[in-house]
């Protein structure tokens, strides 16, 4: 059986390139950035005032000089003005540009205002004090983000401040979701004594769009020609199919059946997983993908964590990819050889450490039981003692 090192290998050889889009800046967060942000100008793109106060020339101070008389008042924004004479100063506000004539700004905690003059109350002046000085922070032409980087808040404010109207990103694939299954009806439906309501194509979507990528949702019916003619459907207008349900031994299981016969190569069947292990993966001849997981709810999230979204990042060129791990909180067996994605609550401790606390729930039915974690941690396939203090990978959802 294929293991999860050669699942996870088989599936990043399938990389793919979708190009790219130009998008308004706003709409562009969790997007992969394909330019780079540059500044126009430098960052602070003029010595900053950082204080509310006076702005004095310092050399005033060094011969003794604490009165000032307030020639002007600058406002953030206003044009620069100058002083003419060592006894003058310029009432000052944050984010005003440093008129050349001052060179240290002293805050109004620091001087007693009355009638046009400032008397300075405090001894420790220091030359330049209070001043964000142009182009320490970056210089004209630096890099801010660069290509790969994932889109943040940080990164659209700084496209804001260097005038980006619009930012380059990575296309994201055309994806649609097929569940299968006569036992599920509608979330808006009762269900039968022996039915269910749909809920993986929902998880999934909702997975996608925290990712910001949009995609369709089908369903279909056990009906082996009605699974085939949309799958064919499903494969000329999609980039990826991501399915649920409907690949293990059942005499209902159609969709291997109907992915081999509509020129879907298999590349794999079968993981030496728990969950997951009858995760079908399998690539079109026009290239499409074609990622079907087992129904099971919690093999259907694990299997998308830890396979669709890896394959996504690179595909991408995302990068952000280190790996994340954890400390096992207590001792855990697991016998079968499989390697097992144990579900897990994650909680920092006082010393710093990522600590996972097992939360085994009843099996990849039990999809309550993801509500109650935030991430797999990864037992690896040959061992079956696992100790607490041992480190870990996790999946984190
Ligand atoms: N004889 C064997 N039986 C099974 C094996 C096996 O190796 N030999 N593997 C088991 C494992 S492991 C899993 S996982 C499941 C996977 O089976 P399928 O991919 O064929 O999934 P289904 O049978 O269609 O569904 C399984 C389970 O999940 C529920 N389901 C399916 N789709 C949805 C959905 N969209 N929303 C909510 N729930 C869904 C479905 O009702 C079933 O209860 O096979 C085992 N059997
Ligand atoms: O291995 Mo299945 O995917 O857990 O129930």
């Amino acid at each position: 059986m294929t293991t999860v090192e050669e699942a996870e290998k088989l599936i990043l050889a399938q990389l793919r390139d979708y190009g790219t889009e130009s998008l308004p800046f706003e709409q562009t967060v969790g997007r992969v950035l394909a330019e780079a942000i540059k500044a126009d100008r430098d960052l602070p793109p003029f010595n900053r005032v950082t204080m509310d106060g006076i702005a004095v020339n310092y050399q005033s101070i060094v011969s003794g000089i604490l009165s000032f008389n307030i020639k002007a008042t600058q406002a953030a924004g206003d044009e620069p003005v100058a002083i003419s004479h060592p006894e003058e100063c310029i009432e000052i506000m944050t984010g005003a540009v440093l008129p050349v004539s001052v060179d240290t700004v002293i805050r109004y905690e620091d001087v007693e205002i009355t009638s046009g003059l400032a008397l300075v109350k405090v001894q420790d002046i220091k030359k330049g004090q209070n001043l964000h000085l142009q182009g320490v922070d970056k210089k004209e032409g630096d890099v801010l983000a660069s290509i790969g980087q994932m889109v943040t808040p940080a990164i659209i404010g700084l496209a804001a401040s260097v005038g980006k109207t619009h930012l380059l990103v990575k296309k994201l694939p055309r994806v649609v979701i097929i569940s299968s299954g006569d036992e599920l009806v509608e979330v808006d439906q009762t269900p039968a004594p022996y039915q269910i309501r749909k809920s993986n194509g929902y998880t999934i979507k909702a997975v996608l769009q925290k990712q910001g990528l949009q995609s369709d949702m089908i369903h279909i019916p056990d009906d082996p020609e009605i699974t085939r003619q949309q799958i064919q459907h499903c494969l000329q207008n999609y980039d990826v199919l991501l399915l649920s349900g409907g690949i293990s031994m059942g005499k209902f299981d159609y969709i291997p059946q109907a992915l081999e016969d509509s020129a879907v190569k298999k590349i794999f069947h079968k993981v030496a997983q728990r969950p997951g292990k009858p995760f079908w993966f399998g690539v079109h001849a026009n290239g499409n993908l074609v990622f079907a997981f087992p129904g099971n709810p919690v093999a259907t999230f694990m299997c998308l964590y830890k396979y669709f979204l890896n394959w996504l990042r690179a595909t991408l060129g995302t990068t952000e990819q280190s790996p994340v791990y954890a400390v096992l909180a207590k001792d855990f067996q697991f016998q079968p050889p499989l390697q097992y994605f144990l579900q897990v609550k994650l909680q920092s401790n006082p010393h710093g450490q990522l600590m996972a606390w097992p939360i085994e729930g009843n099996g990849s039915g039990d999809f309550a039981n993801l509500a109650d974690t935030d991430a797999f941690l990864e037992l690896p396939l040959e061992r079956t003692d696992f100790k607490a203090g041992e480190v870990f990978r996790v999946v984190k959802f």
